[in-house]
């Protein structure tokens, strides 16, 4: 039975999911070395953002297919080093969106109204009425960074209270934001003219210190600011001297540069807020995420696919289904053209004609370089690293479309360049779904692929098939199908062997002793 191991506090929603088809161990709070030592006997890792899966814990999990993030933000796994191991990443993209917005709404209120200090002065006895003077929100400019999932919730019920909106976000289109009641605007305008300031983007080399002491020079002494997005987004040093300085009004803060936050001069200042990562706190969107990730994690180890993996782009459940019988006949002639070329590949083109030659059919290109690199890599080559691994073994791939292209519905040309020379292959699906090879090497033929193949390229003169066909009686190889492509009579030919049996040693050599072959391959699929 499958392991999985829930590394931070899950909703048990969760964990009854998992536990349909894997052994589930709940171990919260692990420190790395202890993760790293029981790591290799799992085959699943999920968590939230409390566990931080490094290079090092991933490359301890030998045996890891998914790690599932509870949650939006994937910045606490090393996406990277998992992709080049070939493990899924997924996330639950919208399970928390409520709740993170909520949470940046309740943090502006809180700090317009000073809930928390005057929640304090009360529970201390006091009835300081002229200390907590507020601001309304109402007719105030919200300037939102980031007109993402959280950032459009934010917009949209802010609008509903009157609030003035300013977005900035280089990724959204002017329709979009205008349907939020958005104006687009520059980062400059975005610090200038806004009354409060709620960050809702990723943390990336870009957003990082977005808000640093030159933004904050730029604000009202008015501004306040929100972050419930990541940490680092806002340099904490120079947020909390323009606090302290009266340089802008205050800042709510649920994430920081270093999680749990350490020594911080944002402590001591009463116009700040400052809450613990609960952005996605909520007992609704635990139970979304914990459904959502535990669902995907279900599937993957029932070897369906996942439908958030954050490694790998475009193939999504919808798109699989669709693709599914091509992918097999991609990765079919990616192992087929590999094992032709044979040596050290330089160049695999992979040419989508017909129906295929679309976006949606890019899926295919992966199962081609999947195919191309099990010969080398076996089961360790999956939808995820394929691409990481041809390009590491500097492989360039080149993908071309040919929609003109109308033989059968369609069909997937791969043409590798070794640095034995260059082979190509052409593959269809019947109507039933059957794979054909319907060209090699320019050569028409028309064979199912099967477990052990023999392709020779020869004269075509008479006597050469018999020849062929005694010397692998002679070794007893049972002949299950043959056929031979030529493009013109006597010219050069191709023949395509399906064999029973697997060419026993020093064979392929006899053959290519035949007077009038040329070359011989032999091939395992
Ligand atoms: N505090 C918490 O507990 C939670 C925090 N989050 C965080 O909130 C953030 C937003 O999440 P979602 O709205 O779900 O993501 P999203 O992907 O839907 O939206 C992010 C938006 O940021 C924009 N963006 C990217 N780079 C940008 C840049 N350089 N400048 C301006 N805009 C840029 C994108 O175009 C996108 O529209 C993420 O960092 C996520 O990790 C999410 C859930 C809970
Ligand atoms: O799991 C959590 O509580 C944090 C959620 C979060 O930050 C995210 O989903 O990006």
């Amino acid at each position: 039975m499958a392991k999985v191991l829930v590394s931070d506090t899950i909703d048990q929603v969760g964990i009854d999911i998992l536990s349909q088809v894997a052994q589930v161990d709940v171990k919260t709070g692990l420190p790395d070395e202890e993760l790293i030592k029981i790591i290799p006997d799992y085959d699943a890792l999920m968590l939230r953002s409390g566990t931080r899966v490094t290079q090092e814990i991933i490359e301890a999990g030998t045996q890891l297919k998914i790690i599932g993030r509870a949650g939006v933000g994937v910045d606490n796994i090393d996406v990277k080093a998992a992709t080049r191991q070939g493990i899924i990443v997924v996330n639950s993209p919208e399970g928390n969106t409520i709740a993170a917005a909520e949470h940046a709404l309740a943090m502006m209120l809180s700090l317009s109204r000073h809930i928390p200090a005057a929640n304090e002065s009360v529970k201390a006895n006091k009835w300081d009425r002229k200390r907590f003077m507020g601001a309304e929100v109402y007719k105030k400019t919200l300037g939102v960074v980031g007109l993402g999932k959280i950032g459009s919730h934010v917009a949209n019920v802010a609008k509903a209270m009157g609030m003035k909106l300013l977005a900035f976000d280089p990724f959204i289109s002017q329709d979009r934001a205008e349907q939020l009641g958005c104006t687009l605007v520059d980062l400059d305008l975005l610090f200038s003219e806004s009354d409060y300031i709620t960050l809702h983007v990723p943390k990336t080399p870009e957003t990082a210190h977005l808000i640093n002491a030159e933004a904050l020079a730029k604000m009202k002494p008015t501004t306040r600011i929100i972050n419930c997005a990541r940490g680092g987004i806002i340099d904490e040093n120079a947020l909390a001297d323009a606090i302290a300085s009266g340089q802008i009004a205050g800042a709510a803060l649920d994430v920081f540069e270093e999680e749990p936050l350490g020594e911080s001069k944002l402590r001591g200042l009463e116009n700040v807020i400052l809450t613990p990562h609960l952005g996605a706190s909520t007992a609704e969107a635990q139970v979304n995420v914990a459904i959502d990730v535990a669902e995907q994690i279900r599937d993957v180890l029932l070897g369906l696919p996942a439908r958030s993996a954050v490694n790998i782009p475009g193939l999504t459940p919808d798109v699989m289904e669709k693709l599914r019988p091509y992918l097999q006949l991609a990765e079919t002639l990616g192992n087929l053209v590999g094992q032709l070329a044979g040596g050290r590949i330089e160049r695999l083109t992979v040419r989508l004609q017909g129906e295929l030659a679309t976006n949606k059919s890019q899926p295919l290109v992966v199962a081609s370089i999947k195919g191309l690199l099990s010969q080398a890599l076996r089961e360790r080559v999956n939808y995820v690293n394929a691409a990481i691994e041809a390009q590491e073994r500097g492989i360039r791939v080149i993908e071309t479309r040919d929609a003109a292209q109308r033989d059968y519905s369609g069909s997937i040309h791969l043409s590798a360049q070794g640095s034995m020379g260059e082979h190509s292959v052409t593959g269809v699906l019947l109507g039933d779904g059957e794979i054909r090879i319907t060209d090699v090497d320019g050569f028409p033929i028309n064979v199912p692929p099967s477990n052990y193949m023999l392709f020779t390229v020869h004269r075509d003169m008479p006597g050469i098939i018999g020849k062929i066909g005694s010397l692998l009686g002679g070794f007893n190889v049972n002949i299950a199908s043959m056929q031979v492509g030529r493009k013109i009579v006597r010219g050069d030919a191709v023949m395509a062997l399906s064999l029973d049996d697997p060419l026993p040693e020093g064979l392929l050599s006899e053959i290519t002793k035949v007077a009038g072959i040329r070359d011989a391959y032999t091939v395992k699929l």
